[in-house]
């Protein structure tokens, strides 16, 4: 579903987000991607908190008015506002930006202020109790707040917080807080666009890691380029799979938190997810790739989907590879081997 905003003539698009209440942002997580986030839409006037849980690292980018440690050489703009406090990021926010680890979503959003509306950014997914849940899901279930909505596309921070051409999707169930999502990141490098179908739109922008994590494996074994593009599009075709029994529309995975998400993350030197592919055939470790400043998402979702796959005893073949390799030691070699040699069947 695409719906486009009219704003009355002679207003500016900072003036008609304020005529909708919606002028505050609060971003939460200064990592990467929710500093990027901060820098696209103060950077169009709209005042933005950036959130950061430890107060030297809030204070560092208070001074130096940039992230040096997550996006080093990104200027914020003078609305672009860091801080520890997080009643003072969340006062008067009319939309939260969940751009935090998903394994740090439940536990933070457990004793943060309210907001009246989130939007979720965080690609992952969490199993419990037998529930294989979206990051949307875990944000609904912890604050109460039915408000929600999801952005999700091929975007790669670095290029981002550059301002270099790129675009997303925005989903949620409720159109006006899709369209306000729309109008707070829209700009000249940003073009977002909107949807209805939540599922897909998070679906797409979680199981793509773990595909990305494979397609590093097959950059590290040296497999060539026509390996990679049969795992790209055979990956495309079980996240459709897994996405439509999950009550997702095929269509939305052939759009930018599907397949256009997919070719940059899998693609990209700038890809962790990727790149930790790469790093485990030479013989990086889980413990190793937990370590690291920068969160790998794929290694917490293919757990996920395994122990979800394993509860429903649906096959998802290339995410199991993937998880063999990472939790049970397998070769990567014998893994792609394995999925060459599976049953003949039509395309
Ligand atoms: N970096 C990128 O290009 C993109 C990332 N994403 C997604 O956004 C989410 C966040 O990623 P990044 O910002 O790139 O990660 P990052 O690793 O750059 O930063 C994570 C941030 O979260 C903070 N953090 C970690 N645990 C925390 C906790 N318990 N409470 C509060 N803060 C905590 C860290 O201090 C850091 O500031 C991930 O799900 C990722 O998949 C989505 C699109 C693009
Ligand atoms: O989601 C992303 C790009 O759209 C970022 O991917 P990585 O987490 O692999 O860097």
């Amino acid at each position: 579903m695409s719906l486009t905003l009219l704003i009355p003539e002679g207003e500016s698009q900072a003036q008609s987000l304020e005529r909708q209440g919606g002028a505050k942002v609060a971003v939460l997580g200064a990592g990467a991607w929710g500093t990027a986030l901060a820098l696209l839409a103060s950077s169009k006037g709209v005042p933005v908190s950036l959130w950061a849980r430890r107060p030297q690292h809030a204070q560092a980018m208070q001074e130096e008015r940039q992230n040096r440690e997550y996006l080093p050489g990104a200027l914020f703009p003078e609305s672009l506002h860091p801080t520890a406090e997080a009643e003072e990021a969340l006062h008067e926010a009319r939309l939260a930006v969940v751009a935090l680890p998903s394994k740090a979503i439940r536990e933070t959003l457990g004793w943060l202020p309210r907001a009246a509306a989130y939007v979720s950014v965080t690609k992952g997914l969490q199993f419990t109790d037998h529930h294989l849940l979206r990051m949307s899901q875990v944000i609904e279930e912890v604050t109460g707040v039915g408000r929600v909505a999801v952005l999700s596309g091929p975007n790669l921070a670095d290029e981002i917080a550059r301002f270099l051409p790129a675009a997303a999707v925005v989903a949620s169930r409720d159109p006006e807080l899709a369209l306000q999502v729309q109008q707070v990141f829209s700009g000249a490098s940003f073009r977002v666009y909107t949807s209805s179908d939540v599922i897909g739109v998070e679906l797409g922008g979680a199981l793509k890691n773990v595909i990305a994590l494979a397609a590093g494996m097959v950059d590290g074994l040296g497999l060539g380029d026509n390996a990679k593009a049969a795992l790209i599009t055979r990956g495309l075709r079980e996240i459709i799979q897994f996405g439509v029994a999950q009550g997702a529309s095929e269509a939305t995975f052939m759009g930018l938190s599907g397949l256009g998400d997919l070719i940059a993350t899998a693609s990209s030197p700038l890809s962790r997810n990727r790149n930790a592919g790469e790093r485990i055939v030479k013989g990086e470790t889980l413990a190793q790739l937990q370590a690291q400043k920068n969160v790998v998402e794929g290694i917490y979702t293919v757990r996920a989907l395994h122990a979800w796959g394993w509860a429903t005893g649906l096959e998802l073949p290339i995410t199991e590879a993937v998880y063999r390799v990472i939790y049970e030691d397998a070769d990567p070699s014998e893994q792609i081997g394995a999925l060459m040699g599976r049953q003949a069947k039509a395309e």
